[in-house]
């Protein structure tokens, strides 16, 4: 039975909310946040800059932005609890299972988890993104039966970030590159992770809620979850003939080539990956090798003359990682624990003006009579 012709599978075109928060506009080749395109903020702003012009609606002076590291660092800890819980997982499971359960257990701390308000919701955005690093961090060590690494307050956010990951406090090349991986993450309209935390939201529930169930979602390969894929998939292969031939036999096989295509750039390169494809060349000119660029470049001209198809994000953010010294499992948890800013502003946003969420569907099931 059909209610209305316009069914949209995927919700394709479909506009689920009117947002100041941020905008594809494809046409002008600009991610607007707040008023600011993304690209350009990469190259000149931080990722605390951003989380301040995401949550606060405006960039932060210098006060304001010495303010906002000291308020995340003192979140960096996390509770006990949680590292007790994390303790009693299974070893097999994803980072990204282990941080949902942590994201719960953490509800269980907040003594206004009723509370709603804009104020208290902002003041929850900013505890979690502070302890999101520890918590992304160690709920990979933990499973790998390592002890939680400590952050080290004196550092810059991504620095401390970086240092806790790798065990080593980075050079200024290194937490510059992670930082702009961070930024670009940060944000980024309507993806399937910020709606279904927006769902969430829609019906009073809380912050804790929506980003247990935007983690769920942003775990997928289809999602956030590309850029392990794209890692190991440069890895099935030892030569650029090798990685030329797998993805060949892959088209041919009509699976998808991880890291490339997006619902909304379609067949145009996510200005993102731009940014993150320089970075990619820096690193490697810095270190010599070349052969993840030479490898990613080889899909990349498969791709755009097989299927008309260009990178995404995920596609040269995961060498850059790798790069950067960072295991692959944690490459997903990274993009959440950044994203996380965005998703707040999100979740705040239906908080303030909301209505439920509650489509249709167009039933083509049996009817009895
Ligand atoms: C930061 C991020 O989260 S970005 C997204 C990361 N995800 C990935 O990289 C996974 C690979 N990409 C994809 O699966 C898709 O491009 C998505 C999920 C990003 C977008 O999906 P949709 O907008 O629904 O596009 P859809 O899957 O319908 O693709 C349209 C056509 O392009 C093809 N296509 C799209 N992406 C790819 C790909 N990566 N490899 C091969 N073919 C592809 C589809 O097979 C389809 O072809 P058809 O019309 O002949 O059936
Ligand atoms: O916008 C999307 O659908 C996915 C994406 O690139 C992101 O979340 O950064």
């Amino acid at each position: 039975m059909k209610i209305k012709e316009t069914f949209a599978p995927g919700l394709d075109g479909v506009i689920a909310a009117e947002t100041e928060i941020s905008f594809l506009d494809v046409e002008k080749e600009k991610i607007i946040i707040q008023g600011y395109d993304l690209i350009e903020l990469s190259k000149n702003k931080d990722y605390l800059e951003v989380v301040h012009l995401l949550l606060e609606g405006v960039l932060p002076n210098a006060s304001e932005k010495a303010a906002l590291k000291e308020r995340l660092a003192v979140n960096y800890e996390l509770p006990t609890n949680v590292l007790k819980v994390l303790d009693l997982l299974s070893p097999e499971i994803h980072p990204m299972d282990a941080m949902r359960t942590g994201i719960s257990v953490l509800a269980g701390h907040d003594d206004s988890i009723d509370d709603r308000s804009l104020e208290v919701n902002k003041k929850r955005a900013y505890q979690l993104l502070g302890l999101m690093p520890t918590l992304t961090v160690n709920s990979y060590r933990i499973l790998n039966g390592k002890e939680p690494v400590a952050p080290l307050k004196d550092l810059s956010y991504s620095e401390n970030f970086l240092y806790m990951i790798t065990g080593q406090k980075p050079t200024e090349l290194e937490t510059r590159v992670f930082d702009q991986l961070l930024l670009l993450y940060s944000e980024h309209e309507m993806p399937n992770s910020t709606f279904t935390a927006r769902v969430i939201a829609s019906t009073n529930s809380d912050l804790y809620g929506a980003l247990t169930g935007a983690i769920s979602s942003l775990k997928g390969n289809l999602h956030g979850g590309a850029n392990e894929a794209v890692m190991y998939m440069l890895q099935e292969a030892d030569t650029i003939d090798g990685f030329e031939a797998i993805i060949h036999e892959k088209l041919r096989q009509k699976e998808k080539i991880m890291g490339f295509g997006h619902r909304v750039y379609m067949k145009k390169m996510d200005p993102r990956a731009v940014i993150v494809k320089e970075a990619l060349k820096e690193l490697s000119s810095i270190d010599g090798d070349n052969s993840l660029l030479e490898k990613c470049e080889a899909g990349e001209r498969i791709m755009a003359e097989e299927k008309g198809l260009y990178p995404n994000l995920d596609y040269y953010a995961a060498p850059v990682y790798f790069k950067l010294g960072i295991p692959i499992p944690l490459y997903t948890p990274i993009f959440f624990s950044a994203r996380t800013a965005g998703i707040a502003a999100h979740v705040m946003e239906q908080h303030e003006n909301n209505r439920i969420f509650r489509p249709r569907v167009n039933y083509i099931g049996k009817q009895y009579e």
